[in-house]
């Protein structure tokens, strides 16, 4: 794929999903993944990822440079709190855009929240990280983990030009592992990646996705 796809593009919609039943599982339950508390919510969703997405973040950092580890900040999103990101930011775009009609408040939309209906973090396939040292402090990348596009002035797009060597060389150690370890990228979101979504499956020609949204309720470690 050549063209930047965004996540309202019918396309994502139009791609067929083979569910393979996958239970999210909790990435605190043996310590090999660092996580950051700033998505964390009351029933631990934003620590818990399908279980074949898991093993792949395993890989992924396996495949890091030695000192270096991920320090995961998102995976599983409940649907109810993807529409409220989904709203709250579409109206902050009718508000600096009120001459826009719907469908491109939803393509701007798009480029930093996903249309609920085809949510990548609703399957469990996705998570938003960054790189750390063994002492738990971030590297460089650029901005914050999910700075807007308004408020990086377009730095959050993962190709962004203009970034000091540092953080575009941080990115790439990023992407090398995880790209190898089967994620894609949001190219809009240097943080966002994800495996075995409508996203995941369009990006990589898969004849389907592997998940749709998930079942929250098996919580197991
Ligand atoms: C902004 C960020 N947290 C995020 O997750 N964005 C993507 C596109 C999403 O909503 O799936
Ligand atoms: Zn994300």
């Amino acid at each position: 794929m050549t063209d930047l796809i965004l996540l309202s593009d019918p396309r994502v919609a139009a791609t067929a999903v083979a569910e393979c039943g996958e239970p999210l599982v909790d990435l605190r339950a043996d310590g090999h993944l660092r996580l950051d508390a700033r998505k964390a919510d009351d029933d631990g969703s934003y620590a818990r990822l399908r279980a074949g997405a898991r093993e792949r973040l395993l890989r992924a950092q396996r495949l890091l440079p030695d000192g270096l580890r991920f320090l995961v900040v998102e995976g599983y999103r409940p649907p109810a709190l993807q529409s409220r990101y989904f709203e709250e930011y579409a109206a902050t775009l009718r508000r600096a855009h009120p001459e826009a009609p719907p469908g491109r408040i939803r393509e701007l939309a798009s480029a930093y929240i996903s249309p609920p209906e085809v949510a990548p973090h609703v399957s469990g396939g996705a998570v938003d990280l960054t790189l750390c040292g063994a002492d738990g402090r971030e590297l460089e990348l650029g901005t914050e983990v999910n700075a807007t596009p308004e408020e990086s002035k377009g730095a959050c797009r993962t190709g962004a030009p203009g970034l000091t060597e540092e953080a575009r060389a941080n990115r790439a150690v990023l992407g090398r592992a995880l790209s190898s370890a089967g994620f894609v990228n949001y190219p809009t979101e240097w943080w966002h990646w994800s495996y075995g979504d409508r996203y995941w499956a369009l990006s990589t020609r898969a004849a389907a996705a592997r998940y749709g949204p998930a079942d929250p309720s098996p919580s197991t470690g």
